[in-house]
C-alpha cells in the first residue's frame, strides 16, 4: 500500500499485535478454545462475546493509539470547569489522547498491555483500572453523543481479527520500524509492510 491511500484503524491494530509474539499466541489460544481448529467454521454472535482477550487488545491498541485524539463539546449555560468560569457556548476540547495515559487512572500507562483490560477483577496486578473511573476510557465518546457505532465496531475487528490470526502469519517486514502514520483530525496508516503466510499449525 502507498502512502497516497489511506489505511484504517485495522493497520494501526495488526501493526501493534505484530510487534508482540504474546498477545499473537494468545489471541490464537483463545479463537482455537473459542472456535475450534475448523478454520471455515462461521463465526457466531455468541462466539464474539466469549473472545474477552480479543476485546481487551482491540481496547488497549485504542487507548494507545486513538483514531480521533479528542471530543468537542460546547456547554450550553455558564459552569465552573477546572477551577474557571466558563461562559455559555464556549467550545471545549476534551483531549482524551492525554486522559487514557494519565498516571492515576492507568497503571504504568505507557505499557502496551492489554491485561489491563482483562479479566483484572481476579488480578492484584492493575489496581488503578479497577477504579473503573468514569470516562477514563473514552474512545467512542460519550453521553448522548456517543458513537453509535461502536458495538458494530467491536464486532467487526473481532471477525477481522479471528478470519486474519486463525488463517494467517503476520510478521512486520521491518519489526524496528516504527507506525508510519499522519495525525489531523483523524490518525490514520500510512503505510504497513508486512509479510503473510499461511499459519503454521
Ligand atoms: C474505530 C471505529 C470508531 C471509532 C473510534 C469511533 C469514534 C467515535 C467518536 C469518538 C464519536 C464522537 C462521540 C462523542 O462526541 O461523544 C463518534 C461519533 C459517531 N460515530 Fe463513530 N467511531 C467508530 C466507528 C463508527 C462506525 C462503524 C459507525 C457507523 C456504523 C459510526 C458512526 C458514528 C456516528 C453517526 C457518530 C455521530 C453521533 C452523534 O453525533 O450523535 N462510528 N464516533
Amino acid at each position: 500500500m502507498t502512502d497516497k491511500e489511506i489505511l484504517g484503524f485495522e493497520f494501526i491494530l495488526l501493526y501493534h499485535i505484530s510487534s508482540c509474539t504474546e498477545v499473537v499466541q494468545r489471541l490464537r489460544q483463545e479463537f482455537d478454545e473459542v472456535l475450534g481448529k475448523d478454520v471455515t467454521k462461521a463465526i457466531t454472535q455468541n462466539d464474539i462475546d466469549k473472545l474477552q482477550y480479543c476485546d481487551a487488545v482491540i481496547k488497549e491498541v485504542h487507548r494507545h493509539f486513538p483514531v480521533n485524539y479528542s471530543l468537542g463539546r460546547v456547554n450550553i449555560e455558564k459552569d465552573t470547569v477546572g477551577g474557571y468560569i466558563w461562559p455559555e457556548k464556549t467550545s471545549f476540547s476534551i483531549l482524551y489522547c492525554a486522559i487514557m495515559k494519565r498516571k492515576d487512572y492507568w497503571t504504568d500507562p505507557e505499557k502496551f498491555d492489554p491485561d489491563r483490560f482483562y479479566n483484572i477483577d481476579d488480578d492484584d496486578k492493575y489496581l488503578l483500572e479497577k477504579q473503573h473511573v468514569k470516562n477514563a476510557f473514552a474512545i467512542f465518546g460519550g453521553g448522548i453523543g456517543a458513537c453509535p457505532g461502536r458495538k458494530l465496531t467491536m464486532i467487526e475487528l473481532k471477525c477481522l481479527l479471528t478470519l486474519i490470526y486463525r488463517k494467517y502469519d503476520i510478521e512486520l517486514a521491518d519489526p524496528n520500524a516504527p507506525l508510519n502514520y499522519s495525525s489531523t483530525l483523524l490518525s490514520v496508516c500510512k503505510e504497513l509492510l508486512v509479510k503473510v503466510k499461511p499459519r503454521n499449525f
